[in-house]
């Protein structure tokens, strides 16, 4: 059986008193999309913090490709391969959209200059943000300032992206168009995590999801069983969401 690309044992994260993250315990495997779902303050941004090496571990232990990451700094994790996006799109407004996602290649992979920009361009392509590469990034519309953290995030060559809220505050065309660029992204073997509050997103893309409530993991598995799951439709998503997936 193929071994998980990155895997989380037993990892707590308390700030004071709150549990922020309670007993983690996941594995993901190389190219799968999984759904990181959970009411306000369930601990998804937290977790996506650990992983991502912005925040220590209280304890537990993070491994990515069989080695524990726990004690690396964002920049040795990015470069290793595991990319995030950020819930506030916060571009350098002043810097053009290809200096943006060049400073995203040069972060996570120490490339020269020349090299940098090449891959810029080539994930600009990909999320058909090339004819904009010159313009100030402060300038982009919010559409395009989310395919600029993707552009961003691709750069950095991945092989685990974590997408935090890619898709809030798209309308309906824009979100088909993300999702059919998200799904091209995994089948480039790239692991996928989204993070959502969009049930229609994780329905759609995600083949397994993780419901988070008070930091711990409340249930699992293949998206529909834990759409339905009793203790899932109690804690978040209420009986009139329960009704419409029932049948
Ligand atoms: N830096 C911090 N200091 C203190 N408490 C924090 C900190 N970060 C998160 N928390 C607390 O940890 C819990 C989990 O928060 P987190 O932001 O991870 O949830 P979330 O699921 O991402 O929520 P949202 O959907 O609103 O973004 C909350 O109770 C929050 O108040």
């Amino acid at each position: 059986m193929a071994e998980p690309i990155l895997e989380l044992r037993n990892v707590t994260r308390t700030f004071g008193g709150v549990r922020a993250t309670d007993d983690v315990s996941l594995a993901f495997m190389p190219g799968e999309i999984v759904g990181l779902i959970g009411p306000n303050g369930a601990g998804k941004t937290t977790l996506v913090n650990l992983i991502s090496g912005f925040l220590p571990v209280s304890s537990g232990e993070i491994r990515y490709e069989g080695r524990s990451i726990v004690r690396q700094a964002p920049h040795q994790i990015a470069r290793a391969g595991i990319a995030r996006t950020f819930q506030i799109v916060q571009p350098f407004a002043q810097m053009t959209v290809l200096e943006n996602v060049m400073a995203g290649s040069i972060f996570a992979g120490a490339l020269g200059l020349k090299a940098a920009r090449a891959k810029a361009v080539e994930a600009l392509e990909f999320v058909r943000l090339a004819p904009f590469m010159d313009m100030p990034a402060s300038e982009l519309a919010l559409a395009n300032r989310k395919r600029l953290e993707l552009a961003k995030s691709l750069a950095m060559n991945p092989r685990v992206l974590m997408l935090d809220e890619v898709n809030a505050g798209l309308n309906s065309s824009e979100i088909t168009e993300a999702l059919g660029m998200i799904r091209a992204i995994a089948e480039r073997g790239i692991t996928i995590i989204v993070i959502e509050h969009l049930i229609r997103v994780v329905a759609e893309l995600a083949e397994r999801a993780v419901v988070l409530h008070h930091g711990a993991v409340l249930s699992e598995g293949p998206v529909d069983s834990v759409l339905k799951d009793p203790r899932v439709v109690e804690a978040y998503l209420g009986n009139r969401f329960a009704r419409r997936f029932a049948g």
